[in-house]
């Protein structure tokens, strides 16, 4: 599929065993855009409940948007094809409609997923994200990917990715945190100006405890007033601001309701008032990576 759907399953922390159902339920129930990644380590799972609406007849591959990530550990040039492979060999795909560098920021590779040194701080690689993008553009080229995109980039970062010389191929997205603690009002104008679409991922706030995003009173009350659910407004809040948005969800009645969300629209007034909640409040931080080269949230947005 060629356009990303405006709403997708998140599947972070979505366990191998309770994934293979939601991923099931969401197809019945609509959805085709799945957000999966080699760090969440459930795609093989992910991929035995594609596989099986397939052959069911439920929905055609085509019919899919179905999107991985690579990880810090592999953005070695060399690296890159083969943990592509591997994601693909796991999901049992023979292309991804869109594969995003994870993080800007490259490290050690091994067999740890988050390297560490003495101080419990990541060990970086040497690898820049300018040179992990050409073997990206490979992906693109072998056609074991349709489009590549980034996540977590700054617009520093964005901007040198699009400056780079011999860009073959433009990203098509970048993935960023964003709800109306952190509405991202800067950072999107910047994507969506140089035509990069943003994909806003804990559009819920999380499942960390401690930020309730969905009794914040604002957010209550507007449910209330359209007689939808806090989710639903968080997620139309994405949609009406032209985010695609990646909602996660193991729960069937959480799956269903989170894409019941295009049979009402939000007042001016409402967008205004969700917008008014932003504290800069940025959740996912990785702050054990915060002396890396190349950690993204130095710098404003
Ligand atoms: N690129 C990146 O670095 C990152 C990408 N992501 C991606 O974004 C996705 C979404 O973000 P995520 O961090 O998972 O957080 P979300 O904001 O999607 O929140 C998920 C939490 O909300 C609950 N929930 C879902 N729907 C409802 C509902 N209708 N009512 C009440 N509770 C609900 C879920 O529980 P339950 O399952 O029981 O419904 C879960 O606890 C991830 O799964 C992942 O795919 C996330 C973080 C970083
Ligand atoms: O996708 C992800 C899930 O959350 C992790 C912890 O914040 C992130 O590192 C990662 O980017």
């Amino acid at each position: 599929m060629e356009k990303i759907p405006a709403v997708g399953l998140g599947t972070w922390k979505a366990l191998p065993g309770e994934v293979i159902n939601a991923v099931k339920v969401a197809i019945d129930m609509g959805y085709r855009h799945f957000d999966c990644a080699y760090l969440y380590h459930n795609e093989n799972e992910i991929g035995e409940a594609i596989s099986s609406k397939i052959q069911e007849g439920v929905v055609k591959r085509e019919e899919l948007f179905v999107t991985s990530k690579l990880w810090c550990t592999h953005h070695s040039k060399s690296s890159v094809e083969s943990a592509c492979t591997k994601s693909l060999e796991a999901l049992k795909l023979d292309y991804l409609d869109l594969y995003l560098i994870h993080w800007p920021m490259g490290f050690q590779s091994g067999d740890k997923d988050l390297p560490l040194d003495e101080n419990g701080m990541v060990i970086p690689s040497d690898t820049n994200f300018l040179d992990t993008w050409e073997a990206m553009e490979d992906l693109v080229v072998t056609g074991l990917v349709k489009a590549i995109g980034v996540s977590n980039f700054n617009s520093e970062q964005l901007d040198m990715l699009l400056n780079k010389p011999n860009l073959r191929f433009k990203p098509l997205t970048n993935q960023i945190e964003c709800h109306p603690y952190l509405t991202q009002e800067k950072l999107i104008h910047f994507c969506q100006d140089r035509d990069v679409c943003v994909t806003a991922y804990r559009p819920l706030g999380g499942s960390s405890k401690g930020v309730e995003l969905m009794e914040d009173p604002v957010i209550q009350r507007i449910a209330k007033e359209h007689k939808k659910s806090p989710s639903q407004i968080l997620i139309r809040f994405q949609i009406q601001r032209k985010v695609i948005t990646i909602p996660k969800s193991v729960t069937p009645r959480h799956i269903q309701e989170n894409i019941k969300v295009f049979d009402f629209e939000l007042t001016e007034q409402d967008m205004n008032d969700l917008l008014a909640l932003n504290k800069n409040l940025r959740l996912a931080t990785l702050p054990i990576s915060k002396n890396h080269k190349d950690y993204p949230f130095h710098i404003e947005y």
